[in-house]
């Protein structure tokens, strides 16, 4: 099995808002970032991933299998992590485990204590005591401890202190070594991706703009930096997007070598990092 997760012509509309036609292919073994401006869809996506929300259309395939016959079996493979209230609020981390536990075929108490007391969080405590991180932390000791072959996890890193965050970066790094898992994660915070991601998907406006490996996202766009004056309708054409100033222009590119071949050595070409990947491509004006 190549892909874990398979969305083959995903819709759903809200009353202002669409998922339109989404084909996403998560590769097992391997770490995709999820990632996209508020409000362009991801905690979307990764509801109808979970089944926690219906597509209109389209078809959801998770380790191969259709949601309307595997739900249990697909369910007891998968870690999910998000920040909205999961557990019962007056409920503490003790008695959630109770319940939880048994839902899972391979849950490991051994395995939950140790993140419990790695996470340090306490287990008497009501769950409507704790501050994000630490409800974070308790979604993950959760998700981690049935020997999840796949982890979805809504903005894991958010709420949480720059230290945990870069302790729990490792921990996801660690639990790559067996080849067999698959880490899927939505993030604002681009840095994260850097550390640990294999593929990146990026989404925009309901619409998925690419699903790339990081090499291949490298390969592919460059920021330009020039004389305004270099720029006209045509040569404006290698540019994803443009930003003038009064100083010169910044642009982004996803062809390397047209801009090459139109400003040779007129203009400086640099590295795009995610995060301006993101921003000239959350104005791009023209799909890639
Ligand atoms: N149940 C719903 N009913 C109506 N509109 C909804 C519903 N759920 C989400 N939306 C709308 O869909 C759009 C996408 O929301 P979504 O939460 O998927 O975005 P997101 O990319 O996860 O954003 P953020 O990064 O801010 O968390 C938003 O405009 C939101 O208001």
């Amino acid at each position: 099995m190549e892909h874990v997760i398979e969305l083959k012509n995903v819709t759903k509309t809200f009353k202002d808002f669409s998922i339109k036609d989404i084909d996403l292919q998560v590769k097992q073994g391997f770490v995709t970032g999820f990632i996209g401006a508020n409000g362009a869809g991801k905690s979307t996506v990764l509801k109808i991933m979970m089944n926690l929300l219906k597509p209109d259309a389209g078809e959801v395939k998770v380790f191969g299998h259709d949601y309307k016959t595997h739900e249990k079996a697909i369910k007891d493979r998968i870690g999910f992590v998000y920040d909205a209230n999961v557990f019962f609020e007056g409920l503490n981390l003790k008695d959630i485990k109770r319940i939880v536990a048994p839902a899972y075929k391979r849950w490991d108490d051994t395995s939950f204590y140790q993140y419990v007391d790695q996470f340090e969080l306490p287990l008497n405590k009501a769950i409507k005591t704790f501050s994000k991180g630490m409800q974070m932390k308790a979604s993950l000791a959760i998700a981690l401890s049935h020997h999840a072959e796949l982890i979805v996890m809504d903005e894991p890193t958010a709420g949480l202190d720059p230290i945990f965050r870069r302790e729990l970066l490792d921990l996801l790094q660690e639990l790559m070594i067996d080849g067999n898992r698959t880490i899927f994660f939505s993030t604002h915070i681009t840095t994260d991706l850097d550390r640990i991601a294999d593929y990146i998907a990026f989404i925009r406006r309901g619409k998925l703009v690419f699903n790339k490996s990081v090499h291949d996202i490298a390969e592919s766009y460059a920021l330009v930096k020039g004389r305004n004056e270099l720029l006209d309708r045509d040569t404006e054409r290698a540019f994803v997007h443009t930003h003038r100033a009064s100083t010169g222009f910044e642009a982004l590119t996803d062809n390397i070598e047209v801009v090459n071949d139109i400003f040779g050595d007129m203009v400086v070409i640099e590295q795009a990092s995610l995060e301006d990947i993101m921003y000239y491509l959350k104005e791009g004006t023209h799909d890639v």
